[in-house]
């Protein structure tokens, strides 16, 4: 669905330091330097998939983004999507893209969201029936009763990224960008929005690029994903691989009948320890989760056991540090 080769964006930037004398000089005399956000980035992407893009912030995400949504021209490099170069075939690659820039919005702020979304359906050149159940569908899925007869700026955040969401998606588009789509909202919120972009993948097969900063949203969603910094693809592969590369430590957490005693197991670290419950920090590389387990049951009679890994956010952090990024 999506072909991406050898990418590349560098951008101009005004360099000038504060104060009046320096904005004056800068109309005479203008230094730029120059940024490059995106090189030589390649991946493809197949129809179905949901992709996390991650990386830190400045890495390229957005670029990447803009470029495939053909709102920016790369220097170099080539960008297929559904056999379109975006910005070249700007008009017919928007029918069949949705974009959602969380920061952004593309509801018209005064009005009601409904007349965006009758705007949008112009725009695109939606059919009346089509529009109509896309309408109810998206409306019951949302939860956008009550909602759509509002003006956006009315409108909780959490309230508009549902109508964002669904502008996105009106002309029924195969691919979706969503662009850091749950910032700023709520835990229900996000778990809505999660839900939803499930079953859209599920049921539509629309295939979804999210870059966000949430990891929940990655672990939640993503089986894939591209992890992005100064501008280069540095890892490209499976969540669980990610999971079993950096995961060497998990924590057994046991309660027991009263025991008074601690007991010590081999290849682990005691982490806290009471008459009925204790924690070991088990290292998978010395010692196996149930080889753990099994020798703490023979010495203790056993109420529960609970087993913990570090959350995915703390395992990408570890791979940012590792690509010192
Ligand atoms: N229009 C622009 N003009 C100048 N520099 C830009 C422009 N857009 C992006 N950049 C620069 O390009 C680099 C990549 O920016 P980009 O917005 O793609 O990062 P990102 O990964 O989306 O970051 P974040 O997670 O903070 O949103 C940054 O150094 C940024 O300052």
């Amino acid at each position: 669905m999506i072909i991406v080769e050898g990418l590349s964006k560098s951008f101009k930037v005004a360099k000038r330091s504060a104060g009046v004398g320096q904005a004056v000089r800068a109309l005479f005399h203008r230094e730029y330097d120059w940024v490059e956000a995106l090189h030589e980035v390649s991946f493809t992407i197949a129809p179905g998939e949901i992709v996390g893009y991650i990386g830190p912030n400045g890495a390229g995400k957005s670029t990447t983004i803009k470029v495939m949504s053909g709102i920016l021209v790369p220097d170099r490099g080539r960008c297929t999507v559904m056999d379109r170069t975006p910005w070249l075939e700007r008009i017919a690659h928007v029918k069949n893209i949705g974009v959602v820039f969380g920061q952004r919005t593309q509801l018209w702020w005064d009005v009601p969201v409904i007349d965006s979304l009758e705007m949008l359906r112009d725009i695109y050149d939606v059919p009346p029936k089509e529009y109509r159940a896309n309408l109810k569908r998206l409306t019951e899925a949302l939860e956008l009763d009550g909602i759509i007869d509002t003006p956006v700026r009315q409108l909780s955040l959490g309230q508009r990224m549902r109508c964002e969401i669904a502008a996105a998606l009106l002309h029924g588009p195969k691919l979706l960008f969503l662009d850091e789509p749950t910032i700023g909202l709520d835990a229900v919120s996000k778990i809505a929005v999660r839900q939803f972009i499930k079953t859209i993948n599920g049921e539509k097969q629309v295939t979804v690029i999210l870059t966000t900063h949430d990891m929940n949203d990655i672990e939640a969603l993503a089986r894939r994903i591209l992890l992005i910094g100064k501008g280069r693809i540095l890892y490209d592969g499976n969540l669980d691989e990610i999971k079993h590369r950096f995961t060497t430590r998990k924590t057994v957490t046991v309660a027991f009948r009263e025991h008074p005693q601690t007991v010590l197991i081999p290849g682990t670290t005691l982490l806290s320890w009471t008459a009925e419950r204790a924690a070991y920090s088990v290292d998978t590389l010395q010692a196996s989760v149930a080889e753990t387990i099994a020798a703490l049951s023979r010495q203790l009679d056993l109420v529960d056991v609970t087993v913990d890994a570090p959350p995915v956010e703390e395992l990408m952090a570890q791979l940012y540090q590792e690509y010192r990024i």
